[in-house]
């Protein structure tokens, strides 16, 4: 066995498909279920990438509330909460740990931070000193959450984030990338659904394309990197086809 892999903090998932009720039904029956039996992680990066209602937040939600995350997000400290739809499948996942103990971890939903942000302000000035000192609902959506990507990132912690450009100009994406490098050589581990070809770019990172399962796929054999690609270098020719 690699000893590498034992040192990571989440190895990989397992789906207890003799518990499964039905295939059939929602969560099951989305197509990164149905097949999926396990799905190891990278020690430090892994992505996971597909379609709009492929099952990337439903997949990421169930492996961040088996860990012990709050659903709607922030560290395992929080459970605040404002709705209750996240689906079973966390009942039905198996995480295989590694030997190593995470000292930090954070579950991003782009969808709740902005619940996240009320609960930290509320928490009181202590705790917004920790995300950087100032209240996160006096900065912008991307202002807010590159503080807590800055100041609550801490390294040595497992970081599950779903969909975390949706507030980022590419530039800051960009910078992202950078913050997420400091953080790797910390000791972190990521676990990200994205749509950003910027993003998912890191490299050496394993990243899972959700098709009719969930696919190992380089990052050029992407569909978002292909579709990126042929929008910018054909704009006018693919506009024409597009509006025609
Ligand atoms: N409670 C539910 N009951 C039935 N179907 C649901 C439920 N919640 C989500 N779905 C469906 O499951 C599918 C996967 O949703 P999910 O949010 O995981 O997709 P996603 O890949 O994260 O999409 P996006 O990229 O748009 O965020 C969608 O078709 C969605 O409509």
């Amino acid at each position: 066995m690699d000893l590498s892999m034992m040192k990571q903090y989440i190895r990989c998932i397992e789906l207890m498909r003799e518990k499964v009720p039905s295939f059939a039904e929602y969560p099951f029956n989305l197509p990164a279920i149905r097949e999926l039996r396990s799905l190891p992680f990278d020690p430090k990066v892994t992505f996971i990438v597909g379609e709009n209602g492929s099952g990337k937040s439903t997949i990421l939600e169930s492996i961040a509330v088996a860990y012990g995350f709050n659903a709607e997000g922030g560290t395992r400290n929080f459970n605040f909460s404002s709705r209750a739809t996240h689906s079973e499948l966390n009942n039905y996942i198996r995480i295989v740990k590694g030997t190593k103990r995470p000292r930090d971890g954070f579950f991003l939903r782009a969808e709740s931070f902005y619940n996240f942000a009320t609960n930290v302000d509320e928490l009181g000035p202590d705790l917004i000193n920790y995300y950087g000192g100032r209240p996160l609902h006096e900065q912008s959506h991307g202002e807010s959450f590159f503080a807590v990507l800055q100041n609550r990132f801490q390294g040595e912690g497992v970081y599950i984030l779903d969909e975390p450009e949706a507030a980022l100009s590419p530039s800051r994406q960009m910078t992202m990338l950078a913050r997420m490098h400091e953080l790797v050589q910390e000791g972190a581990q990521f676990i990200i659904a994205t749509h950003s070809p910027i993003i998912m770019a890191y490299p050496g990172a394993v990243i899972y394309q959700i098709g009719d399962g969930l696919e190992r796929v380089d990052y050029e054999d992407t569909e978002h990197y292909q579709v990126m690609q042929a929008f910018m270098k054909n704009r006018q020719k693919m506009l024409s086809v597009l509006l025609e």
